[in-house]
């Protein structure tokens, strides 16, 4: 199979938990990390290693569109890829299938190309929100040409003329914190760097990718000025080429922990970071607040599950990728639990909010929606096909609910490649004890 190319539908029973999980998860590297040290690497004066960097659908797209505006990247070992920067080079073409990642960050890079490089992806990247890398890219005197009905979404082409002047941009980065990230790290190589300022009627979600961008960019010996709320300044000068070690994904760990709550079993994620700029670390926070215990333990973190939550309403907008699977966890569980601060969670895979709602609605659960978020009044338990929208994480959503409702049914479950080819199967392998934690220590 291609490893790029959209999955091929495939339907999944999800197992169904009879016993409480005991269970040791290792989760693949960080898409986020992954992604940024490609850019960083790419737009560097030498070449740089990514050590246990993500193997999934969207980092993979990443390497393939920087191989076509020319850097070099070699993927051939699993543990270990290296890239060689080159001269960014026209006439490209570039496949963004549906990473975020991917038609935010390389824009601004292509942008310094000495040609025309073209963006597309799959058919709900067109839906995805791009204006605002599009509008900040003419704003910088970059050409843009737009596809047909001149939307200002994917498909378009950066004509590319070789440099960029950069200096001050004001952009709205309510829709996407992405487009902050993906202009900071190619700001250095603008020729009067950037001085960006956020002005909108809602903040830029996702507020710790902001600090995950500014920490890399000044482990590249970029010179960031992030002192000022929704200001940015990045002085133009070299990025060093390094060796970037990439976390275990923790967005992708956190289903795996409500399993634990979900089934008042035990869940330990190896190699946990005690420090870290992901925002998926929220999990431990939001976890103990509905009421189980969060432990570190010799080599991970590890989630004693307790089944009866404390009722609770939580603002995920620095963390709302956890919305799917939480939202799921709530919804087969009683007691009430709302998800607010998330209206830009319309604009990922899939409109996440209103597919949730209908899904939840699906088993059976009392649901409220709004404009940014959910409420879940009374859990249901209802068995039948639970849609995925192409987006892994209704995927990973449907798989906790499934935990706890006999015959659940995915009608996808291969959009997991986007960020975790294996999800189904490390799945079940916990679900089924195959990874107990003997040994582990509390
Ligand atoms: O910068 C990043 O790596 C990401 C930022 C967030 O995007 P949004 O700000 O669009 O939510 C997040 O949801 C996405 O999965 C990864
Ligand atoms: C929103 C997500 O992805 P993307 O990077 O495509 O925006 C996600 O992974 O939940």
């Amino acid at each position: 199979m291609n490893a790029t190319a959209a999955p091929k539908k495939r339907r999944w029973a999800t197992p169904y938990a009879e016993a409480e999980l005991d269970a040791v998860v290792r989760v693949p590297g960080s898409k986020s990390m992954t992604a940024r040290a490609l850019i960083l690497a790419a737009l560097a004066s030498g070449p740089s290693t990514v050590r246990r960097p993500l193997i999934a659908r969207d980092t993979l797209l990443m390497v393939e569109g920087l191989r076509a505006i020319g850097v070099a990247v070699d993927t051939g070992d699993d543990d270990l890829w290296t890239v060689a920067p080159g001269p960014f080079k026209g006439p490209a073409e570039v496949d963004c299938g549906l990473a975020g990642t991917v038609m935010r960050f390389l824009p601004p890079v292509a942008a310094l190309a000495d040609g025309p490089v073209a963006f597309d992806g799959d058919p709900h990247a067109r839906e995805r929100p791009n204006d605002g890398v599009i509008l900040a890219l003419r704003d910088l005197g970059a050409e843009i040409a737009l596809g047909a009905g001149d939307r200002l979404a994917l498909p378009f082409t950066v004509n590319a003329t070789g440099a960029v002047k950069g200096g001050a941009l004001t952009v709205d980065a309510s829709k996407t914190s992405q487009l902050v990230s993906a202009l900071l790290m190619a700001a250095p190589r603008f020729e009067q760097g950037l001085d960006l300022r956020h002005v909108g009627d809602r903040p830029v979600p996702s507020r710790p990718y902001l600090d995950m961008v500014v920490q890399m960019l000044r482990q590249a010996g970029a010179d960031v000025d992030d002192s000022e709320p929704d200001r940015w300044r990045v002085a133009p000068g070299e990025l060093q080429g390094r060796e970037w070690v990439i976390e275990p994904d923790l967005q992708n760990a956190a289903p795996f922990l409500f399993a634990a709550v979900a089934t008042g079993g035990r869940v330990t994620v190896e190699g946990w970071p005690t420090e870290t700029t992901q925002a998926g670390d929220r999990v431990r926070d939001v976890i103990s607040r509905l009421g189980s215990r969060v432990e570190w333990s010799r080599g991970g973190l590890t989630v004693v599950g307790s089944p009866s939550l404390i009722p609770t309403e939580l603002d995920l907008a620095d963390a709302a990728e956890l919305t799917p699977s939480l939202a799921a966890l709530f919804g087969v569980n009683q007691g009430s639990f709302a998800i607010r601060g998330v209206a830009h969670i319309r604009g990922h895979e899939t409109d996440r909010i209103s597919a949730l709602v209908t899904e939840l609605r699906k088993i059976g659960a009392d649901v409220d929606e709004f404009d940014d978020g959910l409420r879940v009044n009374r859990g249901g338990h209802t068995a039948g096909t639970w849609a995925t929208y192409a987006d892994h994480r209704m995927a990973h959503a449907g798989a906790v609910a499934g935990l706890v409702i006999p015959g659940l049914v995915l009608d996808d479950v291969a959009c997991v490649s986007k960020t975790w080819p294996d999800f189904a199967e490390a799945w079940e392998d916990a679900v089924h004890g195959r990874t107990r934690s003997e040994g582990t220590e509390a």
